[in-house]
């Protein structure tokens, strides 16, 4: 009989059923016909706890004792059960054999699937399975952890299992370099037209003069998106001696100049680029990213890869610009839907080349990941804190409520800093400066560091932060987020009295958001409950941090606010808080605008149309 170790257990409430503390203790706990079945574990002692009756015995009797307690133990001790509804990697298998009971079914209906999750501890997944919030109704109280074999999690409602409680894992290294290579392949078929040959000669044809390729060596390759899979392809591609771009706002520009290649902005890649290869999460800012405006604003005779996500192109544009020639052809394993319609007007293109998402399906890269999902799959059963979560915050209920609404400051700071990043340059240093009158040891910041982070981060990744994996995405991402307390004299009986975000070495697209240090700096207070933003750079502002933010930096003079207010008001954009801050009279100032609706670009250009304005941003919060 197999007992796990769980040394932080996911399922609470097993002191319950013993009065003694045993220290350095083994806990497994389960529960048969409503009976609660507990085994303690320590070096001196055991103690088993079989239908509410304890017993207590010598750690090395302990097997003994269990088969003598009962001939029905073993089926009390009941391993997880963990389903696989997609095809995993063998060594993974094994691995979650030797901790639970495995079950592998495959092309489960959304019915069948939920019916099945109810007796499910655990639930692996590639992309072809949706976890809705079906699913985790359906798997309440007993699904524990979604495993996705690979990186994209835009098929699990994260959403839907925090708030089950869930743990979603995902194993987002192992198959980087399949990606990669298959985004190689599909460049190479594509300029040379193998599919298209290779059904033609199929078909019985010899058209040598109809599938004339173009060379690659020599031409621009953009590579949009800069991480993991879009710095290997930017690697290869230079290897074949195409001169690479790449667009990452986010992307460190040290790891651009590691790999040889040159970060540009969006219009610059796109606009010069023979080829463009996509590597972008799917992610609500990158949804149809690629879309009749974009390409009309290509290169005409670009062809296009993308290995990424489907919905990050408007397939029906990519039709269009495939017509008129805009796009000279496209090579795509990944579809908004998937399988796509097989009367797809895109699939069935003469100039598409097309494979159902096999980015991933190498052996090399199916073995990783199926090893990677396995083990964290394992660890969260065991409770052990994962690496690869992306989900499930884990701090005391008394912090969380304390901290509560400068959490929300936390991440809303963050979010507001980078976005005033522009291009090029990259996060590399977060500095980040709480003033309070408690002592170190009085404050636990982990939540709000995770929440910067937080912010700093889920806006341009398809990463979803939490306490778990904060500091391993930054540290990933190459940011490095410094902590600094300035205790100050207000009351203890607050937390904390503001905190200060600074990101060093980085361009702005709002220099009025730039300190005299050199960073891009804001500060925020939590008045009433409410997270406010109370410094941008050296000016000094009062405005709550709800809905979205113009910030406008314009010649200190009067009439001002009612020009922007009424641009606003005749858009029918309703401005929900207003505030001016000025370094000295009549010279700068800068105006911090709420409002609830999202200003039309003309709208915007209006705004930055008045005279007397410098510069402005429009910021999402
Ligand atoms: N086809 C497949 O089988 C397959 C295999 C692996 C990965 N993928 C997909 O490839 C994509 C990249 O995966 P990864 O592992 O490299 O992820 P990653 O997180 O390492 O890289 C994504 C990069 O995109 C950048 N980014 C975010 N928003 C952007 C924007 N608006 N413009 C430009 N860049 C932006 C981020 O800064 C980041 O550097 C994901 O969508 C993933 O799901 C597909
Ligand atoms: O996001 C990923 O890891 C890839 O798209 C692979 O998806 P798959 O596991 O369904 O092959």
């Amino acid at each position: 009989m197999a007992f796990s170790t769980l040394t932080k257990p996911l399922f609470p409430s097993i002191s319950s059923f013993t009065s003694k503390p045993i220290s350095k203790t083994s806990l497994l706990s389960f529960n048969n016909n409503n009976n609660n079945n507990t085994l303690f574990h320590s070096k001196k002692q055991c103690s088993l706890v079989v239908n509410n009756v304890l017993k207590t015995v010598e750690p090395t009797q302990t097997s003994q004792v269990l088969d003598s307690v009962s001939n029905d133990v073993g089926s009390l001790v009941s391993k997880p059960t963990i389903l696989v509804s997609e095809k995993l990697g063998e060594a993974g298998l094994q691995v979650l054999r030797g901790y639970g009971k495995v079950e592998c079914i495959y092309d489960l209906s959304q019915e069948d699937l939920c019916s099945k999750i109810s007796e499910c501890d655990a639930l692996i997944v590639r992309s072809g399975t949706k976890v809705t919030r079906e699913v985790f109704e359906a798997g309440k109280g007993k699904l524990k952890v979604v495993g996705r074999a690979g990186v994209g999690i835009d098929n699990v409602d994260l959403k839907a299992a925090t708030e089950f409680g869930c743990l979603v894992v995902n194993a987002p290294t192992a198959n980087t370099i399949a990606a990669a290579e298959h985004g190689i392949a599909l460049l190479a078929a594509m300029a040379r037209n193998v599919a298209q040959a290779d059904a033609s000669i199929k078909s019985g044809k010899w058209q040598r003069n109809k599938y004339v390729g173009v060379s690659m060596v020599g031409k621009t390759l953009a590579v949009m998106g800069f991480g993991k899979v879009g710095s290997e392809v930017a690697r290869r591609a230079k290897g074949l001696g195409m001169n690479v771009i790449a667009h990452d706002p986010y992307a460190p520009a040290d790891r651009a100049r590691a790999v040889g290649v040159e970060l540009v902005s969006f219009d610059q890649a796109i606009s010069t680029a023979d080829f463009i290869s996509l590597h972008i999460p799917l992610i609500p800012t990158t949804n149809k990213m690629f879309n009749d405006d974009t390409f009309a604003r290509m290169k005409k005779g670009v062809r296009i890869v993308n290995v990424a996500r489907g919905g990050v192109i408007d397939e029906d544009a990519l039709v269009k610009a495939l017509d008129s020639g805009i796009v000279a052809q496209a090579a795509l394993d990944v579809f908004t839907e998937e399988p796509p319609s097989k009367d797809s007007k895109l699939v069935q293109h003469e100039n598409v080349t097309v494979t159902p998402h096999l980015g991933a399906s190498t052996k090399e890269a199916q073995e990783g990941v199926a090893i990677e999902i396995a083990e964290a799959v394992v660890g969260a059963l065991k409770g052990e804190l994962s690496a690869t979560a992306v989900n499930a915050p884990m701090v005391s209920p008394e912090v969380i409520s304390e901290l509560a609404p400068y959490v929300l400051l936390a991440e809303k700071l963050g979010r507001l800093g980078v976005q005033l990043v522009s291009g090029g340059s990259g996060i590399k240093s977060v500095k980040v400066v709480y003033r309070s009158a408690r002592g170190p040891d009085d404050l636990d910041t982990r939540l709000l560091r995770a929440m910067i982070t937080k912010g700093i981060i889920e806006p341009i990744s398809n990463s979803i932060i939490n306490l778990v994996n904060a500091d391993f995405t930054a540290k990933q991402k190459g940011i490095r987020i410094s902590e600094e307390r300035v205790v100050v004299d207000s009351s203890p009986e607050l937390p904390i009295d503001s905190i200060q975000v600074q990101i060093s070495n980085v361009e702005s697209k709002f220099a009025s958001g730039v300190s005299e240090g050199g960073q891009i700096s804001i500060e925020g207070k939590v008045k009433y409950g409410v997270p406010h933003l109370t410094c941008v750079g050296s000016f000094g502002v009062d405005v709550s941090l709800e809905g979205n933010l113009i910030l406008c930096r314009q010649l200190d003079q009067p009439g001002m606010i009612g020009k922007v207010g009424n641009i606003l008001g005749e858009e029918n954009v309703n401005v929900s808080f207003m505030s001016v801050g000025r370094t000295s009279l009549r010279k700068k100032a800068i105006m911090a605008i709420g409002v609830d609706e999202e200003p039309n670009k003309e709208t915007l250009d209006k705004i930055g149309a008045v005279p007397a304005i410098e510069e402005f941003v429009f910021l999402k919060l």
